[in-house]
């Protein structure tokens, strides 16, 4: 069953050159048209099944507030339907929902009112919103006086304790603290298991591919896809560095840098390396001038090897030709857990091995010999990139995304994503001893 269905959906603004413009067309009706249309929305059309929770994603102004505020009705569309199918719950815009002149308990009630609960199964609720906000006696003072964080405090935990059926979230967590955040996603976690329809809108790609299984993604407005939530987040940061890639090309060929004595050494021998199966590869970006022929792991007597054991030495190494000279060279590779968590990175610039000029035509092999840290057992997922620039600035020539995966041996509790080297004691104290300031 669906929980939304949205079919065909527009919303065109009117935009006016100039204010005055409005009032002329207004009074001059079926005559000359002052406006122009603006498409915020063109023709969207996709469905969510109940239970299941989808992201929305898309650049700074591509659509999604306000497809979410047409399916929670505070906005109507210009053209097509919405259908929604269950008790919905919303955290839109920051304080949208709360009268800023009532105190944090009032506004509780009047938003438990709006969505149909009485008085009585409010104050059944109560404490756990409150618990949840953890606001303190702010909860008396009217809502005009809360800081952002304490509004979306108050936003979240009401949210999600009227047991909705469908919950909409816009954004609303990047408010809040770490601790705040982190308490969020483990609520939303919950709720999702509860078999809760969830609509999430986030800027984070790494917490929309934690939390949801598919992604509509905007484009100005156009529904660009909808799919998997990997894949399409994949895809999408694939086209934010292209578009990136074209504006640091400009900005890196404005900044002079001074060319660093190569550190590249010359070998003549024959190599055999094995070749990179690009099949597999989530996405491929990058301007195409360098190509990526082999990535390769070897373990400390040389020996090729995807099972990975904590704490060993390993060699790591990246083999690329360039088919264009091109000057401060950044070769990397990072790791990913299944969930799209990056657990590490590295590359030489980190590393502070600046690569002065390769030439076109030549072959590189970069190579990243390292400890592997303490970290969680399982299956991670390796991206290799060749780039050229700074850290902070820097065109990718050649990006494979989750080309290949290893398995990491941790014979330790695996308990957590990474597991620290720590000198650890225990002392003991008489209690007469001690003073606690
Ligand atoms: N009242 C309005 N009049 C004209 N244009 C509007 C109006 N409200 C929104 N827009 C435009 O509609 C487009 C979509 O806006 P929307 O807020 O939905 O984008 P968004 O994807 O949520 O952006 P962000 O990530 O910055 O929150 C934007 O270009 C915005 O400027």
């Amino acid at each position: 069953m669906n929980a939304i269905q949205v079919e065909n959906v527009s919303k065109v603004y009117r935009i006016y050159d100039r204010p005055s413009d409005r009032l002329k067309e207004a009074i001059r009706p079926g005559h000359k048209i002052y406006h122009r249309p603006f498409y915020a929305l063109n023709d969207i059309s996709f469905s969510i099944e109940s239970g299941e929770t989808v992201g929305i994603i898309g650049v700074n102004g591509s659509g999604k507030s306000t497809i979410l505020k047409i399916i929670t009705g505070v906005l109507k569309q210009t053209e097509g339907n919405v259908f929604v199918n269950g008790k919905v719950s919303a955290l839109l815009e920051l304080g949208a929902g709360f009268d800023e002149e009532y105190t944090g308990i009032e506004n509780i009630y009047m938003n438990g009112s709006i969505l149909g609960y009485t008085r009585e199964e409010m104050d059944a609720k109560k404490e756990e919103i409150l618990k949840f906000a953890d606001i303190g006696d702010f909860v008396y003072q009217p809502v005009k006086t809360y800081s952002s964080g304490m509004l979306v405090r108050l936003a979240f935990a009401l949210a999600i304790n009227v047991e909705p059926e469908i919950l909409i979230i816009d954004e609303a967590l990047a408010v809040g603290d770490a601790f705040f955040q982190a308490k969020c996603f483990h609520k939303l976690e919950e709720i999702k298991q509860s078999g809760t329809t969830i609509l999430f809108v986030s800027h984070d790609i790494v917490s929309v591919k934690k939390m949801c299984s598919r992604v509509v993604w905007l484009d100005k407005g156009v529904l660009r896809e909808v799919g998997e939530a990997n894949a399409v987040c994949e895809r999408y940061m694939s086209a934010q560095i292209e578009r990136t890639n074209a504006e640091n090309e400009k900005l890196l060929s404005q900044i002079k840098m001074h060319n660093e004595t190569s550190g590249i050494e010359a070998n003549s021998m024959i190599k055999r390396f094995p070749r990179l199966d690009i099949q597999k590869a989530e996405a491929i970006t990058g301007t195409g001038k360098v190509e990526i022929l082999s990535f390769y792991i070897k373990d400390k007597n040389g020996k090729e090897s995807k099972l990975l054991k904590v704490e060993e030495e390993y060699s790591f190494g990246i083999v690329a030709r360039f088919h264009e000279s091109l000057e401060h060279v950044i070769f990397g590779f990072e790791l990913e857990n299944l969930r799209g968590v990056r657990v590490f990175g590295i590359n030489n610039f980190m590393e502070k091995k600046y690569i002065g000029q390769v030439s076109n035509n030549k072959v590189y092999e970069a190579l990243f010999s390292l400890k592997l840290p303490r970290m969680c057992k399982g299956e991670y997922l390796i991206t290799l990139a060749v780039a050229a620039g700074t850290q902070e600035n820097h065109v990718v020539h050649s990006r494979i995304h989750n080309c290949q995966t290893i398995f990491v041996e941790n014979e330790g509790f695996n308990i957590a994503l990474i597991e620290l080297d720590a000198d650890t004691r225990i002392l003991e104290y008489d209690n007469k001893d001690i003073v606690i300031r």
